[in-house]
């Protein structure tokens, strides 16, 4: 069996943490590949973040007639060359993919192994060892997994027809579809929903229960949900019993929360219904290691996998398979917390889970961070509260948008301007958050964080200045003018 310094599953985040501290010391480096595709380098790049936003711009754009004519200027979108788009945000991944792969296997000092790989042998001390689907093996003095995750699928009869999509492959369908149904309410769904809708697709979105976005803070779901509805069709409380062929398309069968069933033909069916840590894949359990109930791999604040409640040394996990938070920042900064830990052993550091902030590139967007009211109501009680929702359509940018959907809503402790948390609902939220993200992770008290620093007027920014100032909290006496 070959030796390593260091063994990595998964080419995602992963493929980040052969610094140049490992050139002179041997890396081997597995991934089955992400996709349809089998692609190098995880789902951020092939099949996740960087395409969907890539199909989200001009979406945003499809969209501008409508905005146009709330401003008097008359626009129209004559046609949306889905095979040209796809083509052209393909042919930039991929050729990052392929690069990024063929620099990995140019190295002297990484072997890539490209398949499916299980854990094997004893874990509670290196070498840690794996095996792969060809029965290579390699063990390591350290390992890390970053094996991700993946889509779930409801187990119906039909799921495995070939008009039945999920994220991994419906990007590179061949032609945009009349009509699609779209299973889920959650970020997947929506930022799906929000591109098909702008491109002229007649979209039908099912939800198992009532309302979109449920995990968000209420005012944000309530309003999200409200705006969808207008933009494209939503049906809540219903389950998919069965999908079966029919003519060129597909006939879904759904069953309501009240027994009724429904039919509905289409074009194709986009499954998201949320994802699954890969630790099955890995066979993560089966070596000893912990397992939460949810399939995430427990690890403690290190990120060092942990095996009957403690950690186990040189043994790392990071990103889906083991985060709190499917998502991208949180595993590249997890990413960066196990790259300094492999590579300074005396002086390991935790990783950083608070303020995490997510936004949905749907429409219109959303973004948060911190608690939600409800959450927030439960961790300092509601008396303590301040809340303050700022409409875009109060502030000067939001009149020349003619904006009248978009809400900023801050919430902070009202003893000590602590900000608690910020849920963003309109165009540009991930951008307008910032400076709350920024107030939270450096300890700034809402009241400074407005007032010490100019905000440009009339930029769109000022909402987020005025729903920090529209706060009942207290004014340091020394606090800027
Ligand atoms: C459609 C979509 C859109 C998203 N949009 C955003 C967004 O806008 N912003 C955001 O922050 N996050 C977003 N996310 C989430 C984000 O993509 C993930 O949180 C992030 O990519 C996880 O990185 P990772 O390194 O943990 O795993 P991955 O990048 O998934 O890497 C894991 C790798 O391990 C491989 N692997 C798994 N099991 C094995 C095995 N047994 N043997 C060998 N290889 C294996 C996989 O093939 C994969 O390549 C999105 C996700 C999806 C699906
Ligand atoms: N912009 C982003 O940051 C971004 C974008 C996409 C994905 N992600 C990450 O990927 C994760 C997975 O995304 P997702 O949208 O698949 O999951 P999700 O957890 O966000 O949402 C799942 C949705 O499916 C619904 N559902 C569950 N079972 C169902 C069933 N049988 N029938 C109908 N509906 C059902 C749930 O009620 C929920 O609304 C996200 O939680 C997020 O962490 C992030």
């Amino acid at each position: 069996m070959a030796h390593y310094d260091l063994s990595i599953i998964g080419s995602g985040s992963g493929n980040s943490l052969i610094t140049p501290f490992w050139d002179d010391k041997r890396v081997v480096l597995a991934d089955k590949g992400s996709g349809g595709m089998g692609a190098f380098g995880g789902t951020c790049l092939n099949v996740g973040c960087i395409p969907t936003k890539m199909f989200v711009r001009p979406a945003a754009l499809a969209r501008g007639p409508e905005e146009a004519a709330r401003l008097n200027v008359t626009q129209e979108t004559t046609d949306v060359d889905w095979p040209a788009m796809r083509d052209r945000i393909f042919s930039r991944i991929d050729s990052i993919s392929t690069g990024g792969r063929r620099y990995r296997e140019g190295l002297d000092h990484v072997d890539l192994v490209a398949e499916k790989v299980t854990l094997t042998g004893d874990f509670s001390q290196a070498p840690f060892a794996f095996v792969a689907e060809s029965g290579v093996r390699a063990e390591a003095d350290r390992m890390v997994i970053a094996a991700g995750s993946r889509p779930v699928l409801p187990q119906v009869p039909g799921i495995d027809l070939p008009g039945v999509h999920t994220s991994d492959t419906v990007m590179r369908i061949e032609e945009r579809p009349e009509k699609i149904l779209i299973i889920g309410g959650g970020y997947i769904a929506c930022e799906f929903a929000g591109v098909f809708s702008a491109f002229g697709t007649e979209v039908l979105q099912i939800n198992r229960s009532r309302g979109l976005m449920n995990a968000l803070d209420a005012d944000i779901a309530s309003a999200f949900s409200a705006e969808a509805e207008q933009n494209w069709t939503v049906r809540y409380e219903r389950t998919v019993t069965s999908i079966t062929e029919q003519g060129q398309g597909l006939r879904v069968e759904l069953v309501t929360s009240d027994g009724r069933v429904e039919d509905h033909d289409v074009d194709l069916v986009l499954v998201a219904i949320g994802r699954t840590p890969n630790t099955d894949l890995v066979g993560a359990a089966e070596v000893g290691l912990d397992v939460h109930s949810d399939g995430r791999l427990a690890v403690d604040e290190y990120q060092r996998v942990l095996m009957q409640g403690d950690p186990v040394e040189g043994l790392y996990a990071l990103g889906d398979i083991s985060s709190p938070a499917m998502l991208k920042h949180v595993a590249n900064q997890e990413a960066r917390v196990v790259a300094h830990n492999l590579e300074h052993p005396d002086t390991i550091r935790p990783s950083r889970h608070e303020a995490i902030p997510a936004a949905v590139f749907s429409f219109p967007e959303i973004a948060q961070v911190g608690l939600t009211e409800a959450q927030a109501e439960e961790a300092v009680g509601a008396e303590n509260l301040t809340t303050k929702i700022q409409n875009y359509g109060d502030t000067a940018y939001g009149w020349a948008m003619e904006d009248s959907h978009g809400i900023f809503k801050v919430i902070a402790d009202r003893r000590s301007g602590q900000i608690l948390g910020a849920h963003v609902l309109g165009h540009q939220a991930s951008n307008l958050i910032q400076p709350v993200i920024q107030a939270m992770s450096f300890g700034q008290d809402a009241y400074t964080a407005a007032r010490g620093q100019y905000w440009i007027h009339p930029a769109l920014m000022e909402v987020t200045e005025n729903a920090l100032l529209g706060l009942e909290v207290p004014i340091p006496e020394d606090a800027p003018l």
